[in-house]
């Protein structure tokens, strides 16, 4: 290499850290441990909008000695050798991006409730070497409840710093190519592995307050515009609808539970559902989708019905989020 001219010093090359963000999960399926992780996520004023002195009276008088119990025996029907769904599956997204980005960045992950703490790996990966740092909430449809709280995390760590490192987030991917595509693979996977083909496709997105939508969030939009894309892509009409309804105000129309009792009224007798909002299965897929959502359809005269896996993992799905991930890094790292 030619020398430096006199004066100047060499500077290490810059380390490039990913953090990939999920919402969180209990560290086990038991009331206590779902009571504690409750009460950060629904102390989150991006996630409850009502002022913290009319909302905790009913969040711990109310909600936290009621709520744990039952979701806990939720939690406990989807629980794995790995632990919560959740957890392993974005655990195990990490590693692979890892070893598809090689020595060219440090692939980590974090949750905004609970453990791994976003303070923690950021620190980490400063600790690591890494002075700029991609922040990737993990969430294909934009919302303020999710998206915006994650990147909120991320930057209260940065302003207690005085050396911070350089941050860029990844934007919602709701309409990206690549995203389209990769759900449509590994609808395409799911679909060929069933005995015939369903008479319909829902699409179950997570719900959220309907006055959110009026507030200007995207989410709705983003949530139908996936949904289009992806009709699209199959070459076929999918319904959609909303899941996860929480409290008493108005959610987003309509609810995955009046959508399964009105396809199955209107005579479909194969349904086949997907959550193409999840980018890793968790309750609300797995107990809430592929265990009450089946037997609610099937109570209501349906016959057969087949829920679809998220991207996970697979395939499709890290190919997609290497491509994503990799744009996002441009003039960071060589991509040749
Ligand atoms: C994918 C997008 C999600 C949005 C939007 C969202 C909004 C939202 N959620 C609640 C309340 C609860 N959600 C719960 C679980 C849960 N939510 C998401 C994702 C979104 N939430 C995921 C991935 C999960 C699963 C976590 C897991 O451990 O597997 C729960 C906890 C479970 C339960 O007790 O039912 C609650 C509560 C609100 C209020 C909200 C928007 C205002
Ligand atoms: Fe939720
Ligand atoms: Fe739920």
């Amino acid at each position: 290499m030619r020398p430096l001219p006199e004066g100047h010093t060499p500077v290490a090359a810059p380390k490039v850290g990913v953090l990939i963000v999920n919402l969180g999960t209990p560290d086990a399926p038991t009331p206590g441990a779902v009571k504690r992780y409750l009460r950060e996520f629904l102390s989150d004023r991006r996630v409850v909008e009502i002022p913290p002195i009319a909302w905790q009276p009913i969040l711990r008088g109310i909600i936290l000695n009621v709520r744990p119990r039952k979701s806990a025996h939720a939690y406990a029907q989807v629980w794995s050798e790995e632990g919560s769904p959740l957890a392993a599956i974005t655990a195990r997204q990490a590693e692979d991006l890892q070893a598809r980005f090689g020595d060219r960045a440090i692939v980590d992950h974090a949750m905004r409730y609970g453990k791994p703490a976003i303070g923690d790996r950021i620190a980490a990966l400063q600790a690591a070497g890494c002075d700029r740092i991609l922040i990737a909430p993990l969430y294909p449809q934009y919302c303020a409840a999710t998206t915006a709280t994650a990147n909120d995390a991320a930057f209260a760590v940065l302003a207690k710093m005085r050396w911070q490192p350089a941050i860029r987030t990844l934007p919602p991917y709701f309409d990206h190519p690549a995203y389209i595509e990769a759900l449509a693979a590994s609808v395409r996977t799911g679909l060929a592995a069933l005995h015939g083909e369903p008479d319909a496709i829902l699409a179950s997105f997570h719900g959220m307050p309907a006055r959110t939508l009026d507030l200007g969030d995207p989410y709705h939009c983003h949530c139908r515009k996936t949904a289009r894309l992806l009709g699209d892509a199959l070459g076929r009409e999918l319904h959609v609808s909303f899941q996860s309804r929480f409290g008493r105000a108005r959610w987003l129309e309509p609810s995955t539970e009046a959508t399964l009792d009105r396809l199955a009224g209107d005579g479909v007798r194969r349904l086949a559902v997907i959550a193409p909002g999840f980018s890793a299965d968790c309750l609300e897929t797995l107990e809430e989708l592929a265990i009450r959502g089946r037997d609610r359809f099937l109570a209501a005269g349906g016959e057969s019905f087949a829920y679809l896996p998220c991207l996970n993992d697979g395939a499709p799905g890290m190919a997609m989020l290497e491509t994503l991930i990799g744009d996002e890094l441009a003039g960071w790292i060589d991509r040749s």
